[in-house]
């Protein structure tokens, strides 16, 4: 097992967000050899972390590491923190940092794990931190991939990719988090590995849409297929690298994400398919499910950049504006024919 201790002992990380991903990537890191501290909103929460070893609300039957703790205290979970990770909603990022800001270790690098784009600003996660902490981009990092954290939990094998300007950053997180189950690969791409986490979200609600409505799969091959093309396209717009999309925070997590019956996405997109109302469905679903509010946000991004994104503006169709499954699929295969690569 890869042990990242260094000269002045091992490196300390802090998870701000003590759900399931924030909970499982805590314990990739201690198993890595990190000494971990979760900060969570919920005392009887941390208290279950540290007197039981597990999170019982969000990975009941996972035993957590020795080395891994909670607490509500940010500062204290702040304190000394070579890696501050953040694993919130994407919405509530902004309000959240705010207040963390003033308590970050001096040096120490921003590891963004949300798959979102902020409504309104419509920014990727990575310049939400940037813009609330100021922290220069080389000091901003993001982990993206297929990474179902419940698989991640029981250390099921994954690959995944760790994304910052600064290679020698990602090297450094890379290193931090590398264990015999979890294998994460390096990228200088920070915006094509952030829209691909974000807009698979969006894509998984419209497979799983497809799959709520008893649609076979040739019609998952091609949303798949088609979402990656529009993925790519904003991509491109956007100054990412098109190579991103094809791997690990493009076509892996699709592909993780669509076939998934553990994807909160593609769950959710199942239950609108079968019927069930937008609130219906909220009130079924009890983690975030991004691609429902980031939907708007990736087709606004579109819009900014004048990119087609006909699968994102079907989901918003369904999922904000009421139209029924039924009616947004003739709409969408009735569009004009075009060549595949346009
Ligand atoms: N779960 C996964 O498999 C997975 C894998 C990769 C990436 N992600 C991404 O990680 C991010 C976090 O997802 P998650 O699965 O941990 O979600 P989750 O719903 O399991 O947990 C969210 C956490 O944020 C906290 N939270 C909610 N509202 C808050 C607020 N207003 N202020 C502060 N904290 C608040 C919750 O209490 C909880 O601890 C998302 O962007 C998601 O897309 C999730
Ligand atoms: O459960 P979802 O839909 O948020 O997906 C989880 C991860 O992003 C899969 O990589």
């Amino acid at each position: 097992m890869t042990n990242p201790v260094n000269s002045a002992g091992p490196v300390k990380a802090a998870v701000f967000g003590t759900g399931s991903w924030g909970t499982a990537f805590g314990m990739v890191l201690a198993d890595a050899g990190c000494d971990v501290t979760l900060w969570g909103r919920r005392a009887e929460l941390a208290d279950a972390v540290n007197s039981t070893r597990t999170n019982p609300d969000y990975l009941p039957g996972v035993e957590l590491p020795e080395n891994l703790r909670a607490t509500t205290d940010p500062a204290k979970a702040a304190d000394g923190a070579d890696f501050t990770v953040l694993a919130v909603p994407s919405q509530t990022l902004r309000q959240n940092l705010a207040a963390w800001a003033p308590l970050l270790a001096p040096d120490t690098v921003l590891v963004s794990l949300m798959k979102g784009v902020e409504l309104g600003s419509a920014m990727r996660m990575s310049e939400v931190v940037e813009d609330v902490t100021k922290v220069p981009g080389d000091r901003v990092a993001v982990v993206t991939g297929p990474n179902l954290a419940r698989e991640i939990a029981a250390r099921q094998p994954a690959a995944a990719v760790v994304a910052c300007r600064d290679e020698a950053v990602a090297q450094r997180l890379q290193t931090a988090c590398h264990t015999p189950y979890f294998r994460p690969y390096t990228n200088t791409d920070v915006v094509g590995c952030e829209l691909g986490g974000a807009v698979k979200n969006v894509i998984g609600l419209a497979v799983g849409i497809a799959d709520g409505m008893g649609l076979g799969d040739n019609a998952k091959g091609s949303l798949i297929t088609r979402g990656l093309a529009e993925t790519t396209r904003l991509g491109l717009a956007m100054g990412a690298d098109p190579l991103t999309f094809s791997g690990l925070a493009g076509l892996g997590d699709l592909v993780a994400t669509c076939s998934s019956p553990l994807s909160r996405n593609h769950t959710f997109g199942t239950n609108l398919g079968k019927g069930m109302t937008l609130e219906e469905t909220i009130a079924v679903t009890k983690q975030t499910a991004e691609g429902v509010k980031s939907c708007e946000s990736v087709l606004d991004l579109a819009r900014r950049h004048g990119v087609d994104m006909p699968i994102t503006e079907t989901v918003v169709g369904i999922v904000h504006e009421g139209t029924p499954p039924m009616v947004a699929l003739k709409e969408l295969m009735s569009r004009s024919a075009k060549p595949e690569r346009r």
